[in-house]
């Protein structure tokens, strides 16, 4: 298996671990729920295309356990995992796309659903027997606090396991593992995107922004050249944030930040606890 080969060839021990454990827990999914009861939420983002291949790898060595050499071989080609997309209206038409190919490119049984979270998961698990998801959720996500690797679905939610392999994975391990196993990924990532959301609210990370002498032109270099991965979430704007790369006026995704603004009243506000303002301590 290609995935599995490419780290026991690497020299990168932190990421053998992070591999290692990541299996481990997929590898004991696979082997409490039938293979009808999970499931991938895959978004064509960096976090679950690293999913998808720990996945593949996982299954590949869940059958070597437990049947013979045959079936392993069998096993490479087919990825037996229902796969669940949720595709929005203001979805990159590049991650779209990824999405898709991804899916053409691995014979996943990718069920597209067009509803919001909840609701799409209460149709899907109404009409299918999935009682553990994987998901490519990282600690440092919004969506991560109080998740553990396995997780319940939250109270009002349909009952399902939330499995994530990956929480405990820094962008620096995201990275060194997408590029050791040579995998595609989207291709806005080598555009200085380091996390993607909805067309609204994401720009390349200005971190990564090469300025040409006269400022004509914006440029960036890719996402696995970030630094310091804690700023992966620098290019998720509010509406009203600055431009990008210092320009007045800056393209964004098609959209001028202008544009973003335009329909929208500037507000400030100011929250002065006791006699500060009297005091002269806040103004
Ligand atoms: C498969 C799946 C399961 C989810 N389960 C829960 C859940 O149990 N509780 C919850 O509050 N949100 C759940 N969510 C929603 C996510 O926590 C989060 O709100 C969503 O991914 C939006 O993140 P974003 O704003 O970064 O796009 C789930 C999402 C997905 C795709
Ligand atoms: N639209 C979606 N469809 C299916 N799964 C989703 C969707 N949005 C989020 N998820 C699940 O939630 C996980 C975390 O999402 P998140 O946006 O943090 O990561 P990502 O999209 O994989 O990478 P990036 O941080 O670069 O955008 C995904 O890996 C995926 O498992």
């Amino acid at each position: 298996m290609e995935i599995d080969k490419a780290i026991r060839e690497c020299d990168d021990s932190r990421l053998k671990t992070k591999y290692t454990n990541a299996i481990y827990v997929i590898k004991r999914v696979l082997a409490l729920y039938s293979i009808q009861e999970v499931a991938l939420s895959f978004n064509g983002g960096k976090d679950s295309t690293v999913l998808l291949h720990l996945l593949r790898a996982g299954y590949v060595l869940h059958k070597a356990e437990e049947s013979s050499s045959q079936d392993v071989a069998d096993g490479e080609n087919t990825f037996p995992i229902r796969t669940i997309y949720f595709e929005t209206p203001t979805v990159f038409p590049e991650i779209n796309s990824f999405t898709y190919e991804t899916a053409s490119t691995y014979n996943l049984q990718m069920d597209i659903l067009r509803l919001d979270f909840k609701s799409g998961l209460e149709a899907l698990l109404k009409a299918n027997p999935i009682r553990a998801i994987f998901l490519g959720v990282r600690i440092g996500d919004p969506t991560a606090v109080g998740q553990e690797q396995f997780s319940p679905s939250s109270p009002g939610w349909p009952p399902f396991m939330r499995v994530n392999p990956i929480l405990d994975w820094s962008y620096r391990d995201v990275w060194a593992f997408l590029l050791v196993c040579k995998v595609r990924y989207c291709s806005l990532y080598d555009q200085g995107y380091t996390s993607i959301g909805s067309i609204h609210d994401t720009v390349p990370n200005a971190l990564l922004c090469i300025r040409n002498d006269n400022n004509s032109e914006q440029k960036f270099r890719p996402a696995y050249l970030l630094a310091d991965g804690r700023l992966e979430r620098s290019g998720r704007v509010k509406k009203f944030s600055a431009p990008v790369c210092g320009k007045l006026s800056s393209v964004c995704n098609g959209l001028k930040i202008e544009d973003l603004n335009s329909n929208n009243m500037l507000t400030a506000s100011i929250i002065a606890v006791g006699d500060e303002i009297f005091s002269g301590l806040a103004q």
